[in-house]
């Protein structure tokens, strides 16, 4: 994938494993692909989260939607699963294992990082990553040991300095406000709870899709 075809494929970034929706996953992740999201990041995670094979069994299904699709399929933190998967990438943070070490072992699959200073991104870029992650831009319920909400200061300020790798916004962000953190430099929004807890997640997925682009065509 060029630079340019991961930052359209960044722009609608969903997010989720079971713990983040109380309708079947594979329906949620239907709808959300019918309603235009670009991306998808498996991320089993927190109380009632699966383990083991339930876990495997969830990400293939998922793994097959998204194929069926050309939707990108993005494992969270879990390395082995993404290589035995032969997902197309992972996305990782700073309490995960060091950049480095797991661009050694994916070889070409997207590499995304978690990133919250300047530091920590020249970091990043430098040891390979493909894209960053910035947040929480506005707060969320959905990750407990999320870092201090830093609305979208950071994004600017990489933008400021140059910096041109393919940037996502996370945190609390929905259709109302994607529009900002896109205006500030980042080429796409990353959601959980806005898509997997949305009545309609087709909708949902629509509205964050139409508030991206129009912020991309007036900027
Ligand atoms: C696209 C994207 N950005 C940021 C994160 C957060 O990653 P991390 O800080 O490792 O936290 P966990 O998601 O692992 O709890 C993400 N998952 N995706
Ligand atoms: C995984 C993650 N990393 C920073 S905030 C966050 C949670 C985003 O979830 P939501 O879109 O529901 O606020
Ligand atoms: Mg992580």
């Amino acid at each position: 994938m060029t630079q340019g075809e991961l930052r359209k494929a960044l722009q609608v970034y969903f997010i989720m494993g079971s713990p983040n929706t109380e309708q079947p996953a594979l329906q949620v992740l239907e709808e959300a692909i019918a309603g235009g999201i670009t991306i998808f990041q498996f991320r089993e995670k927190g109380r009632h989260a699966l383990k083991g094979e339930a876990k495997r069994a969830l990400a293939r299904g998922l793994q097959q939607l998204c194929r069926a699709h050309g939707i990108p399929f993005i494992v969270n933190d879990d390395i082995d699963l993404a290589v035995a998967l032969d997902a197309d990438g992972v996305h990782i943070g700073q309490e995960d294992e060091p950049v480095d070490q797991v661009r050694a072992r994916i070889g070409n699959k997207l590499l995304g990082v978690s990133v919250h200073t300047v530091e920590e991104a020249k970091l990043a870029v430098a040891q390979g990553a493909d894209y960053l992650g910035l947040g929480p831009v506005f707060p969320t319920g959905t990750k407990e040991d999320a870092k201090e909400v830093q609305g979208v200061s950071l994004i600017q300020k990489l933008r400021e300095l140059g910096m041109d790798i393919p940037i996502v916004g996370i945190g609390g962000i929905h259709a109302g406000n994607a529009g900002e953190v896109v205006a500030a430099g980042a080429d796409g929004v990353s959601v959980i709870t806005a898509i997997s807890q949305a009545g309609s997640p087709l909708k949902a997925a629509q509205d964050l899709l139409e508030a991206v682009n129009s912020q991309v065509r007036k900027g």
